[in-house]
């Protein structure tokens, strides 16, 4: 029977019943804590709890503590925040250059399987025992890091690369907003394990370099006056010290995303002043692209075509055909996300810019339409104009909500928008009526027809004749068989 009450992790009573059985567990060991040091009754070889807290609470007060505590901070932090600016950009250009990858495989390998201690001898050779912590910790952090970071490219989604390959987004905002937010969950799982660690790494390193002034000092003298409850209070000092620096550390990784994608607003492709939203029509109306016996597929293996066809400044053509007959495979060919199985494909401009409505959606979920839009929209595009084109297919509300909450149709017309914000001279769109209902279709078709300009837009459907647009051509591909049979444009 349902009384009403909520069962859910976010059930305030159950939170406290967690933190209360926490509580009472922490409680427990260091109740067993005690009643071990009393057993052994020498605080020499057992100092208690309470002995320790008592040695805390002298040692808090002095400034000797928060000196070595500084000291250690300052190269515990320091160490970790070059690594990272390290280990990123290695990763970064590792995934870019297979050579380098492999150079640096072996070197990663071995910093991450040496065990610090027998490092921190051969440092303190070379280096001396001042900054040994840091160094220490920036070789247990590098490998972690970089190792992380190069999961996250390696499984980027390939859909948002080609995204933003095929809009020819900024390398700013592809970093931004498409790269940050493949690496960041791995960056974050990474950093998760590392960070505490590195406050390990940092004081063994310490203790076997007794670099003057540390944190490692200082437990290293407890240790020879067999201090062993001022050992044990530097120890519980560590150990919340590294607690606070993960904290404050992930909490700083967390804040990045979306912001970096925000920040990528800025980075927009800047087009020359007063130049039009649209491309320049080409001259004479020559193509805009033309295929040439062009067979289409996927890794090599041919599943359509071969299509002739061209497109020009202010066409709109249909790519006809029923589902698996390779419509998108022609689409992805020609937006350059696809390599061609043979045959041509010639870019009449030599850069003729394309925009995509993708079969998939392909939109920063965190982000509202309205940033989607402007992330990729022409620098030329006003934010307020392009809230109008979103107003002309969305209600109001839907605009500056994160597009996670829209529904799918919703987000498809939030793709719509973007596609004809953005500079182009063609427009493709895989199916981008689904999901439509007639009303939303029919404004979805205005649309187009309203913002296309000079553009030559590419659409493809299951039956030409579903599609309310004055059509120049009809591009037809066949069924079982896959191969194509097109009408270019007389
Ligand atoms: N990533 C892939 N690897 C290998 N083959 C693929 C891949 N994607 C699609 N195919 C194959 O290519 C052919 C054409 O698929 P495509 O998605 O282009 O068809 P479509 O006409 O767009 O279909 P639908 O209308 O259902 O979207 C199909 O036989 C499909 O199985």
């Amino acid at each position: 029977m349902n009384n009403g009450t909520s069962t859910g992790p976010n059930n305030p009573q159950r939170t406290s019943a967690t933190v209360l059985a926490r509580v009472v567990a922490i409680l427990f060991w260091i109740g067993a804590w005690q009643i071990a040091s009393m057993a052994v009754n020498s605080e020499f070889v057992l100092a208690g709890p309470l002995d320790a807290a008592a040695a805390l609470v002298r040692l808090l007060p002095s400034g000797e503590f928060w000196r070595s505590v500084g000291f250690s901070l300052i190269r515990i932090a320091g160490g970790s925040a070059i690594a990272y600016l390290v280990a990123v950009p290695l990763a970064l250009i590792a995934a870019a250059l297979p050579t380098i990858r492999t150079l640096l495989q072996p070197a990663m390998s071995a910093i991450k399987g040496t065990p610090i201690a027998c490092t921190v001898v051969a440092l303190l050779i070379w280096f001396g025992s001042r900054n040994i912590s840091a160094i220490a910790v920036g070789l247990a952090v590098i490998p972690a890091v970089y190792f992380g970071v190069l999961q996250g490219l390696d499984r980027a989604d390939p859909g948002m690369r080609d995204l933003f390959h095929t809009f020819n987004a900024p390398v700013p905002v592809r970093l931004l907003a498409q790269t940050w937010p493949a690496i960041f969950p791995y960056l974050r799982a990474a950093s998760q394990s590392v960070l505490g660690m590195s406050w390990k790494a940092g004081i063994a390193a310490e203790l076997i370099g007794v670099p003057t002034g540390s944190v490692g000092e200082r437990i290293y003298q407890a240790k020879l006056l067999l201090e062993t409850a001022d050992l044990f209070a530097w120890t519980i000092a560590v150990v919340a010290l590294a607690w606070l620096f993960e904290r404050l550390a992930l909490r700083a990784l967390d804040a990045t995303w979306p912001a970096s994608a925000k920040f990528a607003l800025r980075f927009r492709r800047h087009e020359p002043e007063g130049a039009p939203v649209v491309k320049p029509s080409i001259a004479n109306k020559a193509p805009i692209l033309t295929a040439s016996n062009l067979v289409c597929g996927h890794n090599g293996i041919a599943s359509s075509g071969p299509f002739g066809f061209h497109l020009r400044a202010g066409d709109i053509a249909c790519i006809e055909g029923p589902s698996g007959a390779g419509k998108t495979t022609l689409l992805n060919t020609l937006a350059g996300s696809l390599d061609p199985v043979s045959g041509s494909i010639e870019r009449g401009h030599g850069d003729t810019a394309i925009a995509q409505v993708y079969q998939d959606i392909r939109l920063l979920e965190e982000l509202s339409a309205i940033d989607n839009v402007m992330l990729i929209a022409s620098a030329n595009l006003s934010s307020a104009e392009a809230r109008k084109r979103l107003k002309e297919l969305l209600p109001s509300d839907a605009i500056d909500a994160p597009v996670s909450a829209l529904s799918g149709g919703q987000r498809r017309r939030v793709e719509l928008v973007r596609a004809f914000a953005a500079s182009s001279h063609l427009v493709l769109l895989d199916e981008p009526f689904t999901g439509l209902d007639a009303q939303a279709r029919e404004l979805a078709q205005a649309h187009i027809l309203a913002h296309m300009e000079d553009r030559a837009v590419l659409i493809s459907a299951h039956d030409a004749a579903s599609l309310d647009l004055p059509l120049d051509a009809i591009i037809s591909i066949g069924t079982a068989c896959h191969t194509g049979s097109q009408a270019a444009r007389p």
